[in-house]
């Protein structure tokens, strides 16, 4: 999906929701336990359910790799039911991958050509000939860790390097890699005060902003800070839809608390 093709999307929707599916089976209704893939089965639940208020799916891949074959499996299923449920939403492999060149080319070979993911999270401690195998794929999209929003975040990304804090280097330096119109970066929305002086830096980028709902971050004052012309914002929640209830109801319920944020997102637009 090219980065124009999102940007409709947020605008048709008045959206910029990204849903996290992060599924523990310790947390869903106990029901689909007895299911062949109740992975698969709980996530179509709530794509289905949320799939009008929401621009992007985030499948964590700890959440299927934790089970093994049978994870990567309910994995390949659940990104082959947006694609052909809803070829218009967004998806995000959140893998946080990043190697030596010629196995970075086998991480994103994986998760662009394989699974067909539209984009892909990625570690930048290995520098550059890690990540540009990434984004040598055309309308593909390498999400960089920036700023994080956990707080491990203050041991090493916001250390001061020859005057300027590492994550400033790393979004600075990041600018200079070939193909580097498909980079975006993840900030924490934990973080707010920090965006004016990233978008300093990255003005027109799409910035992945994990942190609202259970981490306590706050989307009013991320957009305050954060959000560009084109929105360029993609604000995940996770826990705070998947597990809104823990009953029968939990598809109606994670719509209720999409639909919260959604129609919270539609007003700051219009602000805009
Ligand atoms: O790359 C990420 O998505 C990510 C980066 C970050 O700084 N913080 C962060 O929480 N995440 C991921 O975003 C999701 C947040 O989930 P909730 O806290 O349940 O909304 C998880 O899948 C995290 O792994």
């Amino acid at each position: 999906m090219t980065t124009q093709q999102l940007i409709e999307q947020i605008k048709i929707k008045k959206s910029f929701l990204c849903v996290g599916l992060d599924v523990d089976l310790n947390k869903i209704p106990q029901s689909f336990l007895a299911l062949e893939d109740p992975i698969f089965e709980f996530n179509k639940a709530i794509i289905d359910a949320t799939h009008d208020l929401a621009v992007a799916y985030k499948p964590n891949t700890a959440f299927f790799e934790a089970y093994g074959i049978k994870g990567w499996m309910s994995l390949q299923k659940t990104i082959n039911y947006i694609d052909d449920n809803y070829p218009e939403i967004f998806t995000i492999a959140d893998a946080k991958r990043g190697d030596i060149g010629n196995t970075s080319s086998m991480y994103a070979k994986a998760f662009f050509e394989d699974l067909n993911f539209d984009s892909i999270t990625v570690a930048p401690y290995m520098g550059k000939d890690s990540v540009e195998p990434f984004l040598a794929f055309e309308d593909k999209h390498t999400i960089m860790l920036a700023l994080t929003s956990n707080e491990g975040a203050f041991d090493f990304q916001t250390l001061d390097v020859d005057g300027k804090e590492l994550y400033k280097r790393v979004l600075e330096t990041s600018k200079t890699w070939k193909n580097s119109e498909n980079l975006m970066y993840v900030v924490g929305a934990t973080k707010a005060e920090y965006f004016t002086e990233i978008r300093k830096i990255v003005p027109d980028s799409f910035l992945l902003v994990p942190g609202v709902g259970a981490q306590g971050g706050s989307l009013s004052e991320v957009c305050k800070y954060g959000m560009n012309a084109s929105v360029g914002l993609l604000i995940n929640s996770s826990r705070g839809i998947i597990y809104a209830s823990k009953d029968a109801d939990f598809a109606q319920k994670a719509r209720q608390e999409a639909l919260k944020i959604q129609q919270e997102m539609a007003v700051i637009m219009q602000a805009e």
